[in-house]
């Protein structure tokens, strides 16, 4: 018999909610954002569109806890969230390697834990050559690889990009969709700026348009019910099950390469098995 075969779950889970949300940067300053309602699911992109200055970034900062709300709340937030501004904040004086190692201390990993990962995400981001220089020193989009590397440095519940192709050389705009996905791939959501039409690329579900202090909110998926499903694939086919998963419309949220299905003799499990009662499952379909 073949080894473990890896195991994937769908699930109904629940999201982040903004309730009525509120935002003005002064006392007596007009309200950008004006009873902002808007929810986005684990496993979910969501684009943010409207025109320029009508507070997209707002709205994701908001949603990214970098701004607070005047009046309403953000529910359920996931814990880590990695956020990448439109602009990375160049003018500090560390070294990329010192930065990024700083920045993952910041985000709760321990010494060892936060020197690897700014190695790993430095490498990965093509900034090897840069661990030395310090980033006021950076091109803009060196810079801008530096946000993208430090949002991922712990993975992120939550990853919000504003704007993330601007700035970048296509081959790190090539990067963007593939960390996407490994978010969603783990369970957590992305919210997305983009005016340049660039999330086509994405597989994303939910528009949340902001007009005139108010956000619209659609989904493909809507309120439609979701359903349960466990598929067990032999691991040589992994890559290629995902993909028509993903190409049907389903939401792949974590691939678990060493798990056995507690069911593997019932090809139809019971409806409803499997919904998170212990905050595991990783798949939904639609
Ligand atoms: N720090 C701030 N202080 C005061 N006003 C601000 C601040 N940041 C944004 N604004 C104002 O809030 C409104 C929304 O700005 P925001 O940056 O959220 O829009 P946006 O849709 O992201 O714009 P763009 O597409 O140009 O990036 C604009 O009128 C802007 O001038």
């Amino acid at each position: 018999m073949a080894g473990p075969l890896p195991f994937v779950r769908l699930w109904q889970a629940r999201g982040m909610l903004l309730e009525d949300v509120w935002l003005r940067y002064h006392r007596r300053g007009p309200w950008v954002l004006r009873a902002a309602q808007a929810r986005i699911e684990p496993g979910e992109v969501a684009v943010v569109l409207g025109r320029n200055g009508v507070g997209k970034s707002t709205l994701l900062q908001l949603a990214a806890g970098v701004l607070r709300p005047g009046r309403g709340r953000v529910v359920d937030r996931p814990r880590h969230v990695g956020w990448v501004p439109e602009r990375f904040p160049a003018d500090q004086p560390f070294t990329v390697a010192a930065y990024l190692t700083a920045m993952g201390r910041v985000a709760g990993l321990s010494r060892s834990g936060a020197a690897r990962e700014a190695d790993r995400w430095t490498e990965r981001l093509g900034l090897t050559r840069f661990r030395g220089v310090k980033l006021p020193e950076l091109s803009k989009g060196t810079a801008q690889k530096v946000g993208l590397a430090q949002a991922m440095l712990r993975r992120p519940g939550l990853l919000v990009l504003d704007e993330p192709w601007e700035g970048l050389d296509s081959a790190a705009r090539e990067l963007v969709p593939a960390l996407v996905d490994e978010v969603l791939a783990a369970g957590g959501s992305v919210l997305v700026s983009d005016h340049r039409g660039e999330t086509v690329r994405l597989p994303g579900t939910r528009r949340w348009t902001v007009a005139d202090g108010v956000v619209t909110e659609e989904t493909s998926a809507g309120a439609e019910p979701m359903a349960v499903v466990e598929v067990a694939v032999p691991a040589a086919r992994v890559a290629g099950a995902v993909a028509r998963l993903r190409a049907e419309g389903h939401h792949v949220l974590r691939v678990r390469p060493d798990a056995a299905p507690p069911d593997a003799g019932s090809p139809e499990p019971a409806a409803g098995e499997g919904v998170g009662a212990d905050g595991s499952a990783r798949e939904v379909s639609r």
